[in-house]
């Protein structure tokens, strides 16, 4: 009760830094602290307010000028704070509301992401509390927008650090996916399983690699585990991937456990032509090169071309590459087969990409839905009688998926579904649906002692031209 008072009284509250004392004034140390809240509160409203994606913003080359301003030891942090924030946003957004008499303001979206901001690292990172509080005390006083709820944040955000552990049991049971994906998981999975895929999608992602050889020597060389499916799930460890042993020399390359599987649906592709008709930045392009097939690969977007070449470079692969829209392209004589790996709403990929769930919508799914038909339309077109077509994304939704795959093959294009065989994966025994598709779900594939668990949610179907 005494709380929800001091909250009243801080709405009328005003105070400027001057009338503050010097001893609550940041050191110069707290300047890059402040600097790092500041950036990731303004990022936080550039996802959320403005749907722009994290992917875009946090580019070392093409992203945001204040955040690649920061060092790397402040990017790292502002980075963690935003993943952290997005993939819990509902439930730090239930807390904060049980902790506000009144909601905020109208218009006070900056108050609110200074909030979000704070409540991630309360609730969700091993950051010293009292730090955080400071700091949000005086991101909001220098911010003139905020200045007058300077007090609000205070007795909030200590509130919060008290009463954290039961603030995380009561917010538990707060679905962490906005309404809409809740809806469209429920209705396509039901509503136990949609429960599960939400909460798997809290868990940041392990990282699996595909190795061009000797999977099993790397596993043990790398501690890692080997995953049924063939890749292999590295240890937690600090630092960059590009520092392992194996990586300059082109072994291996990053690449999700269940993104590994579409490419190997096309079978035994020794000597055969395929095309690879969105293909980077090339993890499935590689795995066709290395599989014995004659690849070309076609991309769109000349800066993922450009990568999907470094990424060929590093590894020693050759491919035909072919920079344009895959709508143009034209092979001289029909395909053996093609990959169409198509652009998504990568509803899958939330464990690490938690932004998707707040930048994209119903309305997203559906446009991207009809574009990925077109383009399945498109290169059933361009392969020979008997070649293969395999269609996949990382979408959850059946709209882009089962439903499309269905779609098509009602208007009779020449097409039949090839089963996918149960391939015996311990812990993935449902990731192939009764009518021979491929499905994963973040909440397939068990954790194994300090292995973690989950996979990308993706689909893939095979369909042979008669
Ligand atoms: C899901 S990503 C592909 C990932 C890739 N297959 C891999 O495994 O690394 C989809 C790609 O399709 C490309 N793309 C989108 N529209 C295209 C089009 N009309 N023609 C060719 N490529 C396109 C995008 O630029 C993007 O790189």
């Amino acid at each position: 009760m005494n709380q929800t008072k001091n909250n009243k009284k801080a709405f009328k509250h005003r105070s400027s830094p001057s009338r503050r004392s010097s001893a609550a004034r940041p050191s110069n140390d707290d300047k890059a602290g402040l600097e790092v809240r500041a950036t990731a509160a303004k990022l936080l409203a550039a996802v959320v307010d403005k749907k722009i994606s994290l992917d875009g913003i946090l580019d070392p080359v093409h992203g945001n000028p204040a955040y690649k301003h920061l060092n790397d030891q402040d990017r790292a942090l502002t980075r963690a704070i935003l993943l952290s924030a997005l993939r819990h946003l509902p439930r730090i957004e239930a807390a904060l509301a049980s902790l506000l008499e009144s909601p905020l303001p109208q218009g006070a979206r900056p108050l609110h992401h200074v909030f979000c901001v704070a409540a991630a690292q309360i609730l969700y990172l091993d950051v010293p509390s009292h730090a955080v509080v400071d700091l949000a005390v005086e991101q909001a006083h220098r911010d003139p927008r905020n200045r007058r709820f300077a007090k609000l944040v205070n007795a909030v955000l200590r509130r919060l650090v008290r009463e954290k552990d039961t603030v995380l049991e009561r917010i538990a049971a707060v679905s962490p996916v906005p309404d809409w994906f809740m809806e469209r998981l429920a209705a396509a999975y039901g509503p136990q399983a949609a429960g599960e895929i939400a909460e798997a999608q809290l868990t940041p992602p392990a990282i699996d690699i595909t190795v061009k050889s000797e999977p099993q020597r790397w596993a043990e060389a790398f501690g890692g585990r080997m995953l049924p499916t063939g890749s292999i799930r590295l240890p937690a460890f600090e630092g960059s991937v590009a520092s392992l042993a194996g990586y300059d020399q082109g072994e291996w390359w990053v690449q999700d456990a269940a993104a590994s599987i579409p490419a190997r649906l096309l079978g035994d592709i020794r000597g055969r032509r395929i095309a690879d008709l969105c293909a980077a930045p090339g993890g499935k392009t590689a795995q066709l090169i290395v599989a014995g097939a004659q690849v070309i690969a076609v991309e769109q977007s000349v800066n993922r071309m450009a990568r999907l070449k470094e990424n060929l470079d590093r590894l020693g692969l050759r491919a035909q590459l072919v920079q344009g829209d895959l709508f143009d392209f034209r092979p001289e004589a029909p395909l053996d087969g093609v990959l169409l790996d198509a652009p998504c709403s990568s509803t899958g990929t939330t464990r690490r990409h938690p932004d998707v769930l707040w930048t994209k919508g119903p309305e997203d799914v559906a446009k991207l839905a009809a574009l990925q038909a077109k383009m399945l339309r498109h290169a059933v077109t361009l392969v020979r009688p008997g070649g293969l077509i395999v269609f996949s994304n990382c979408s959850l939704d059946p709209l882009e998926g089962e439903q499309l795959v269905a779609d098509l093959l009602a208007e009779d294009h020449g097409l039949e579904r090839v089963p996918v065989e149960p391939a015996g994966w311990p812990g993935l025994e449902n990731a192939i649906s009764s009518r021979g598709e491929f499905r994963t779900t973040p909440a397939m594939l068990p954790g194994e002692g300090s292995s973690t668990g989950g996979m990308d949610g993706f689909f893939a179907s095979v369909l042979r031209r008669r």
